[in-house]
């Protein structure tokens, strides 16, 4: 958690009751394969995701958590429709997203906009914000010239820019006022969908809150369906309406937010809501390889509460409760063994230290 953490924004107002899924994701895999190395006869591949199955309804935020490299960006990529899965299917508001014809592409993109973590890499540094802005529109063929300067100006305002910035230059701007340009941007197709990977961690504490802010305000108003991405859990507690923790290409835990955050079972899960609140440290050890993840349950290597059952059976999706699903063959004791184990390790620092003053004391007398 390197992040700053961001002022006490406002809380968004729940939406309206969502009534469609807007986002379908079905065992969706995808495996990089990479070039052939040396004389290794097999190519190798890198499993990003494996086996994931999410729904978002319309007007529902998702937050999804978890460390680099477990494969959030890559979701945001196939639900996006800008990398083919290796297998599985996703669907965004009916659309199949492998779809590939021109007019498909279109009418996808109209429906779901990215927003990523850096707005100087999203936008033309030759461009001015307006020319950048104006080229989405005629890209699309919306609108005529007047139109489109009246369909910008709008949407800059949306996210509190004047049309100032119409004649800048990107480089001519802070982070956070380019993060609104970007956001500005996303929203002139008029989404359904947005997807925010990682949208503030660039920014400053300062700054990001008010993004924040400004994306729960937008949210509401458009009534949109967002995926919020980030390794920080109190940027997916502050947007996310239902949450889910990835760990080397799985989702190993989904609950609605407050069922997440007061009662979460998996024990990855755990430890990064007990390193967010200061009572633990990180997750001990390095990820293992997305070329060869473990057998059994891929968080075996690095968790406190493995034994071989977990170590060879790969753990399915348990339904403990309606609408939380945990992918942990442990899940009935993970809380409270853990609790155990903080408050054995706790106890064991506290002798260390009582046997410390002893010493000190010890010495004193001597
Ligand atoms: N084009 C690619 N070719 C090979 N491997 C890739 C490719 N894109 C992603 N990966 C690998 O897929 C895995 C998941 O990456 P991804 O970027 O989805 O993770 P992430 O959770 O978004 O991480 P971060 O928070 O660092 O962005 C990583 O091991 C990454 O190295």
């Amino acid at each position: 958690m390197s992040a700053a953490a961001p002022a006490t924004p406002d809380a968004p107002d729940a939406p309206d009751a969502p009534d469609a899924d807007m986002v379908v994701v079905e065992a969706a895999t995808k495996h990089f394969r990479l070039p052939r190395r040396g004389l290794r006869r097999r190519r190798e591949h890198v499993h990003s995701l494996d086996g994931v199955t999410i729904r978002v309804p319309a007007g529902q935020v998702l937050g999804l958590v978890g460390e680099s490299g477990s494969g959030k960006s890559t979701l945001a990529r196939v639900v996006l429709g800008l990398i083919p899965l290796t297998s599985g299917r996703v669907s965004v508001d009916g659309m199949d997203a492998a779809v590939r014809d021109g007019a498909g592409r279109r009418r996808l993109s109209r429906t779901a906009q990215l927003v990523f973590q850096d707005p100087h890499a999203a936008l033309d540094p030759r461009m001015t914000i307006g020319e950048s802005m104006h080229a989405v529109l005629a890209q699309h063929r919306i609108g005529t010239r007047e139109e489109r300067a009246g369909t910008v100006s709008a949407a800059l305002a949306e996210v509190g820019l004047d049309d100032g910035y119409l004649g800048r230059h990107p480089g001519a701007c802070s982070g956070g006022q380019l993060q609104r340009v970007v956001i500005a941007r996303a929203l002139l197709l008029g989404p359904k969908l947005l997807i925010c990977d990682e949208p503030t961690s660039a920014l400053d504490a300062s700054v990001q809150a008010r993004i924040l802010n400004l994306l729960g305000r937008l949210r509401r108003e458009h009534r949109l369906t967002m995926v919020m991405i980030s390794h920080d859990l109190r940027v997916v507690r502050f947007l996310g309406d239902r949450i889910a923790v990835m760990y080397l290409g799985e989702i190993v835990e989904l609950a609605d937010r407050d069922d997440l955050f007061d009662g979460a079972r998996h024990p990855y899960t755990l430890a990064l809501l007990a390193a967010a609140s200061g009572a633990g440290t990180e997750v001990t050890g390095e990820p293992p390889s997305p070329i060869h993840p473990p057998a059994g349950c891929r968080f075996h290597p690095r968790c406190p509460l493995a034994t071989d059952h977990c170590r060879t059976e790969p753990p399915p999706a348990h339904e403990v409760e309606r609408g939380h699903q945990v992918r942990c063959h442990r899940w009935s004791e993970s809380r409270a063994a853990l609790a155990g184990e903080a408050g054995a390790e706790a106890g064991d620092e506290a002798a260390e230290r009582a046997a410390e003053r002893a010493g000190k004391e010890n010495g004193r007398g001597a």
